[in-house]
C-alpha cells in the first residue's frame, strides 16, 4: 500500500522510513532511525527528485507508481548520487524505460561507477544555473560541489518556491507521521540531531556550504525539500541561521563540554570537580561525556555547540588514551576551528597525555589551548585543586 504525502497539490513526498538500520554509513548511531525523502513532480512532464536507499525499495516503488497515477514517468532529476539516494535508479529504469536521467557530468560518471545501466541517449546534462520546465514548474539547478560530494547540485522550482535540497538541512531520524517541520510540537527539539548530522556528514566542508548558502540567500525559499528528516515550512530562518554558523565553524552557545577518558575514574573525578566550578560560576548549557561510552558523533555534535571545550585523558602506553586520541583524530578530519580549550592530563609515571593533546590541538585552525594544563600524577590531591580553579577562571573569563 501506497505511503505517500502531498507537499503541494501536484508534489509529492514517495520518500519512507527506516528504524531497523543500527549504523548510518555504517558508522553513525541512528537510535530514532532514518528517513529517506523522494518527490514527484506532477505537470505536463513528470519528474521524480532523487531515489531512496534500497531498504525501502518497495515501500518507495509502490509510492512512485500512485503518485503517478498511472502517467509515463519523464525525468529522474538526481541531485545527489550518494548509494542511499539512488539505489532505485534502476529499479525506476525497468518500471520506466522511456525516463531521462538528468544530473551533470560528474553524476553520470558516478552513475556508471556505481552500477550497470545503459544511460545511451537517456540522459539530460544540465549547468549551473540551466531550468528544466517540466510546464507551470521549472526548476533552476544550483550547484552545491562538496556539499558533500563533487557532484551535488539542488534544484530550485521557481513557481512553488520550493529548494530540493540534497542532503543540506537533513537530520538523522525517522519520520513520526509529521512530515513537516509545521507538524510538530517543537521543530527545534530537531537541533540536536540536525547538528549530529550536519556535523559529522557534511562539517568538514564548511566553506562549500558557505558558497552554497550565498547562493540560496538570492532565491526566494518557501518550503526546503531536504533528503533526509523534515521538510521546512514556516518559519525555519533559525535552521538557516544554524548552518551558518556551524559552516562558518562559529559555535553556537558560549559554554563548556567537558570530554573525559578514565579507567580507574581519577580524571573523571578532575573532570567532573571542574564542571561543578564552573557551573558555580554561572556558566550554562555544560555538558560532560565520557569519551569511551558515548558515541563519538555525539562529541562532534558538542563540539559544534560549545565555545569551550575541557578534554581529559590519561596517558597510556607513553600516547594518549585511545578514545580521546579518535576524537581529536575526527576533530582533525572533520576542520574543526575556533574553539578555546583547557586540558587536564594524568599519568602514572611519565604523563604525556597534555602534550599530546595541546600538539593535536594546536595543529588545528585557531585552536586556543589555555595555559595551565592541570596534569595529574594518578589522582587529584588537595594542593591541586587550586590548578584547577585557575583553569575554570581562565574559562569563565574568555567565554
Ligand atoms: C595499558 C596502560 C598503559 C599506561 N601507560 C602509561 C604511560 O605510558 N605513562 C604513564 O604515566 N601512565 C600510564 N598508565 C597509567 C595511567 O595513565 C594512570 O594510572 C592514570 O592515573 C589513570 O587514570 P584514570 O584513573 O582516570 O583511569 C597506563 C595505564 C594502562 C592501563
Amino acid at each position: 500500500m501506497h505511503c505517500t504525502r502531498e507537499v503541494t497539490k501536484d508534489i509529492i513526498w514517495v520518500g519512507g522510513n527506516d528504524r531497523r538500520l543500527a549504523l548510518f554509513e555504517n558508522l553513525f548511531p541512528i537510535p530514532d532511525g532514518v528517513s529517506y525523502n523522494s518527490y514527484v513532480i506532477l505537470d505536463e512532464k513528470t519528474a521524480v527528485m532523487d531515489t531512496v536507499d534500497a531498504s525501502i525499495t518497495r515501500q518507495f516503488i509502490e509510492n512512485v507508481e500512485h503518485a503517478l497515477g498511472g502517467r509515463k514517468l519523464d525525468y529522474l532529476v538526481i541531485n545527489h548520487m550518494e548509494p542511499d539516494h539512488c539505489a532505485t535508479i534502476g529499479e525506476l529504469l525497468r518500471i520506466h524505460p522511456e525516463l531521462t536521467l538528468v544530473g551533470n557530468e560528474k553524476t553520470f560518471r558516478l552513475i556508471s561507477q556505481f552500477y550497470d545501466i545503459d544511460m545511451e541517449g537517456r540522459t539530460l546534462a544540465v549547468k549551473e544555473g540551466d531550468t528544466l520546465c517540466l510546464g507551470k514548474h521549472t526548476l533552476h539547478f544550483v550547484f552545491a560541489p562538496m556539499v558533500h560530494w563533487p557532484e551535488v547540485m539542488m534544484a530550485y522550482e521557481e513557481s512553488e518556491k520550493i529548494l530540493f535540497a540534497a542532503d543540506a538541512f537533513g537530520s538523522f531520524g525517522a519520520h513520526n507521521g509529521a512530515l513537516f517541520s509545521d507538524e510538530v510540537a517543537d521543530a527545534k527539539a530537531e537541533l540536536p540531531e540536525m547538528r549530529r548530522y550536519y556535523g559529522n556528514i557534511v562539517g568538514k566542508y564548511g566553506p562549500q556550504v558557505q558558497a552554497v548558502l550565498k547562493k540560496a540567500a538570492g532565491l526566494d525559499i518557501a518550503v526546503i525539500c531536504p533528503l533526509h528528516g523534515l521538510i521546512w515550512r514556516g518559519d525555519f530562518g533559525w535552521v538557516l541561521e544554524a548552518y551558518d554558523k556551524w559552516s562558518k565553524y562559529e559555535p553556537e552557545e558560549k559554554s563548556v563540554v567537558v570530554f573525559y577518558a578514565s579507567m580507574y575514574g581519577d580524571t573523571q573525578n578532575a573532570a567532573e570537580i571542574l564542571a561543578g566550578m564552573l557551573a558555580q560560576e554561572g556558566v550554562k548549557g555544560i555538558r560532560v561525556y565520557d569519551v569511551s561510552k558515548t558515541h563519538v558523533s555525539y562529541l562532534i555534535s558538542e563540539v559544534f555547540r560549545c565555545s569551550h571545550l575541557v578534554m581529559a585523558a590519561p596517558t597510556y602506553n607513553n600516547g594518549l588514551y585511545p578514545a580521546m586520541e579518535n576524537l581529536l583524530t575526527d576533530m582533525a578530519a572533520l576542520n574543526l576551528q575556533n574553539r578555546t580549550v583547557g586540558l587536564i592530563a594524568n599519568g602514572s609515571w611519565a604523563p604525556q597525555s597534555g602534550k599530546i593533546m595541546d600538539a593535536k590541538l594546536s595543529a588545528m585552525k585557531n585552536m586556543r589551548v589555555l595555559d595551565g594544563t592541570v596534569t595529574l600524577r594518578s589522582s587529584l590531591k588537595e594542593e591541586q585543586t587550586e590548578e584547577l580553579a585557575a583553569l575554570c577562571r581562565q574559562i569563565v573569563e574568555s567565554l
